[in-house]
């Protein structure tokens, strides 16, 4: 059993917003409900705090529930205690003796919530550190400015809460309230990435993955799906929907019709036509990219700006000014690494011609696109093919279920264009 009651869950950013307040504190409740339902705990709200009460349920299980809800800003295990002073020492020994093991610099904050107290929270907290110190001394050290451990009280009428330090949550806002965004979802590290940084910040998020099969082998298609089911366990209601846009026609017309200079510029201004369209079909105002400046020959400004210029929608990119370090270890928290560097190519990275322009523009992209032969109708018909995935934590989906083949001709294939 456990020495801890309650968890007192704060959700940082969102008391600010005023009006927006009473949604986004639904919208966390909910969340919170959800993502803990598999966990025996009670979720108790007072005046504008949000408590979860602990039962008999594992503190990590806890701990790794709430780590997976946008918006928390830091959350702390407390215990609960008689609001008298006797009982607070009493029970505050118990806690420090518990949690702090190898001696620490120390200091005690009170906060005085029950006004009928006569001494001020500062005389609380001398009345409490004299005879709490008396204990511990062989253990900690005061030192009020630069404190290695904190031991927060917090006296209410009929009780008292004592904790240490405080988790940090992920922080952001609870995904869903700021409506609802088309992630372009390749199997790389940073796109998984950007659409996790989005949900953090409260936009729902859906993906679109381009998949060439069977130009491209079913596992690159596969690793989409996978990663998807990771980043499931932070989207709205833990679903993530992915649209599989079957990209191999127009990926053969590029490939046949562009100049090798041109191939990524169109097939990433064809990559936005679709999402345009897949975009507007299911209600989402924004696409979201995982392109950061300057990390790829296609990813200068130039490219972005030939690019972007087919679509009207507001084009999103989390990791614009991002370092490829600081992407991986937020690839690693979420746990999309090890799925992201298999090596298997997708429509992006298959029979990329060398010598890509890095400074592209829209008019030369126009004089190319114009050798394609009705490309317009090819993207109709491809939004039509879509195939829409409810991704959770809990589904195994295999895409070979679902009329996802690798036919025999993929290998001649590939040797041919190999041979090419
Ligand atoms: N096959 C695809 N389907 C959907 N989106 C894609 C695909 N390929 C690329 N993208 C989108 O274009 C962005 C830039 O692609 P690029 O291949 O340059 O990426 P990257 O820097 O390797 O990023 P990632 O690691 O996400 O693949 C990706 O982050 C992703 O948002």
């Amino acid at each position: 059993m456990s020495m801890y009651d309650k968890v007192l869950i704060r959700f940082g950013d969102l008391m600010l917003k005023g009006k927006n307040q009473k949604i986004f504190r639904e919208r966390a409740i909910a969340l919170l409900k959800q993502n803990t339902k598999h966990l025996n705990v009670n979720l108790e709200k007072r005046h504008d705090r949000l408590f979860l009460v602990i039962n008999d349920t594992k503190l990590e299980d806890i701990e790794q529930a709430l780590m997976r809800v946008t918006g928390i800003g830091s959350f702390s295990f407390f215990m609960s205690s008689l609001p008298g002073y006797e009982a607070v020492v009493e029970n505050a020994i118990k806690l420090i003796r518990a949690e702090v093991l190898t001696h620490k610099r120390f200091k005690i904050e009170t906060k005085r919530v029950d006004k009928s107290l006569k001494e001020t929270s500062q005389e609380i907290t001398q009345i409490l550190s004299k005879s709490i110190l008396k204990e511990i001394h062989d253990l900690v050290t005061v030192d009020v400015k630069n404190p290695e451990v904190t031991l927060h009280v917090e006296i209410h009428e009929n009780e008292a809460l004592l904790y240490l330090d405080s988790k940090k949550g992920l922080g952001g806002f609870p995904v869903g309230v700021a409506g609802r965004g088309l992630l372009l979802l390749s199997g790389g590290i940073d796109s998984p990435v950007a659409g996790f940084l989005a949900m953090k910040q409260g936009v729902e998020v859906e993906g679109i993955h381009f998949e060439s099969t069977p130009m491209t082998s079913i596992e690159s298609a596969q690793k989409v799906i996978d990663l998807a089911k990771k980043m499931s366990v932070y989207a709205y209601r833990q679903e993530l929907r992915i649209h599989m846009v079957p990209f191999f026609k127009l990926h053969q017309e590029i490939i046949a019709r562009i100049s090798p200079s041109y191939v990524i510029t169109v097939m990433r201004r064809m990559f936005f036509r679709v999402a345009e369209k897949v975009a507007q079909k299911n209600h989402a105002l924004a696409i979201i990219t995982g392109e950061s400046v300057g990390q790829v020959a296609s990813q200068t400004l130039d490219s972005m700006h030939t690019i972007e210029a087919v679509t009207t929608i507001p084009v999103l990119r989390p990791l614009i000014t991002y370092d490829k370090q600081d992407i991986i270890k937020i690839s690693k928290q979420i746990d999309t690494y090890d799925i992201s560097i298999q090596p298997f190519e997708d429509c992006c990275t298959i029979y990329t011609p060398t010598g890509s322009s890095t400074k592209p523009n829209i008019k030369k992209a126009l004089i190319n696109e114009k050798f394609m032969v009705d490309y317009d109708k090819i993207i109709d018909e491809i939004v039509s093919q879509t195939k829409t995935f409810v991704i959770t934590p809990e589904t195994n989906i295999r895409l070979e279920e679902f009329g996802f083949t690798v036919t025999e001709a993929w290998e001649a294939m590939h040797d041919h264009i190999e041979r090419q």
